[in-house]
């Protein structure tokens, strides 16, 4: 079985590459890095090594790659030949992959009859969904009949936390030892795709929001908190107890809107948040602040893990919440140079005021409840950085 993974990235590689191996596939991974391309084809497997005491390894074999960037027609040869494809790319860069999906289908259609998932593990809710209408832009109404019916776009909810690399193995991807991948069942073609890990449902939104609104609620959280108080990882973060603190409580915050919404039994979500935070303090992780509160402008969308959860329960409480605030305030402080995204939000500070970058980055309107509260709290984070 052949699989296609666009972006051979810390998750591409850390744990879809990985579950794909273990699974049976052959692994061609998609991507315009040349150095990881080149590595993947000379060594055609790499090492992953647990963040857990013991520091197990396995061999991820059965691996090449293609750079797209200066060879779209192997890419395109590669997809019209898949059993399988999945990516790890960024939801901001699946606009970019989509006219190359769509050649590649496109190119299978006119071979075979033989359907094909399709399966995008970004941490969005509606990533697949998402590619489908992009890649659906690159086509006339008789090939979206087409591909309708032989394309599935699933949706899916993918938790590993998986830092940076800095290994001298150039491959080599430390991960934690947990990891979940929910897939919505609701739209595949043909055979389920046979993947061991993969827990198939027919609602992924329960799934998609308790994990976006806990692990990357909490995570965004502790990052933009953590960069405030000049700390370096996750791990450090959480050692700060007044930080630790916030970070629970916005937790609390984010579970009682799920419980709410998906009558959660309470217990198992009190015992999914610890879980997680101690998945956050795991001191074999290296995982910069930086790197989990990158592309603020995306983290602080309207339907994402800080504002998403905020709104909603605005809504159904009818009270703005206390937490959920402070962190969109701290994330409107991280001026991280090396970040282009936060550098944009400084600058839209800076020249049009921070109403202003509310309204924009937030889609908030300046008269609610929320967008006032933002405001202020923003102002008090200024005057006493953590
Ligand atoms: N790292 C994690 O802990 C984690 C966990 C769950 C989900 N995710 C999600 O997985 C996705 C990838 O995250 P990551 O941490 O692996 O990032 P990453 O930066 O390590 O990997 C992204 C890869 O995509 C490649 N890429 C960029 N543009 C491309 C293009 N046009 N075509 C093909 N490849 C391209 C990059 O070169 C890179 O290798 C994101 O959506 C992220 O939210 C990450
Ligand atoms: O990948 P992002 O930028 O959406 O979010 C950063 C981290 O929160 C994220 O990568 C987590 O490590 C991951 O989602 C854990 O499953």
């Amino acid at each position: 079985m052949k699989a296609v993974h666009f972006g051979a990235g810390n998750i591409g590689r850390g744990f879809i590459g990985s579950l794909l191996y273990q699974s049976g596939f052959e692994t061609c991974f998609i991507d315009v890095n040349n150095e990881i391309v080149d590595a993947l084809n000379q060594n055609k497997q790499y090492i992953v090594k647990l963040a857990n005491p013991s520091h197990d390894e396995m061999i991820v074999k059965n691996v090449h790659a293609i750079n797209s960037a200066n060879n779209q027609e192997a890419a395109i040869e590669a997809i019209a030949n898949a059993d399988i494809v999945t990516t790890a790319v960024g939801p901001n860069i699946l606009p970019y992959i989509a006219g190359l999906l769509a050649e590649g289908l496109k190119r299978r259609l006119g071979d075979s009859e033989k359907p094909l998932n399709i399966i995008a593990c970004e941490n969005m809710i509606g990533g697949s969904t998402f590619l489908k209408e992009k890649v659906y832009e690159k086509l006339n109404e008789i090939e979206k009949d087409h591909f309708s019916a032989s394309f599935g776009f699933l949706d899916a909810a993918v938790d590993r936390i998986v830092p940076n690399q800095v290994n001298e193995d150039l491959l080599m991807v430390s991960v934690e030892p947990f990891y979940e991948w929910i897939v919505d069942e609701t739209n595949i073609v043909g055979e389920k795709p046979p993947v061991k890990g993969i827990i198939f449902v027919d609602d992924l939104t329960p799934f998609i929001e308790r994990k976006l609104f806990t692990v990357n609620t909490g995570h965004a959280a502790a990052a933009y908190f953590g960069y405030l108080a000049g700390a370096q990882t996750i791990a450090n973060v959480l050692e700060n107890k007044q930080i630790h603190s916030l970070v629970e409580q916005t937790l609390q915050e984010t579970g009682k809107l799920l419980i709410a919404k998906y009558h959660f039994d309470k217990k198992l979500h009190e015992d999914y948040i610890q879980k997680i935070i101690g998945r956050f303090s795991n001191p074999l992780i290296h995982d910069e602040v930086t790197r989990v509160g990158r592309s603020p402008i995306r983290k602080l969308g309207a339907n994402d893990r800080l504002v998403g959860p905020a709104r909603q329960y605005t809504e159904l409480f009818g009270e703005t919440p206390t937490y959920l605030i402070k962190g969109i305030a701290a994330a409107l402080h991280f001026d991280y140079e090396d970040d282009l995204e936060a550098m944009q939000i400084q600058e839209t500070i800076k020249f049009d005021g921070i109403e202003k970058a509310i309204e924009k980055y937030t889609q908030l309107k300046q008269e609610s409840i929320l967008f006032k509260e933002i405001v202020k709290q923003y102002k008090e984070v200024h005057i006493n950085r953590l």
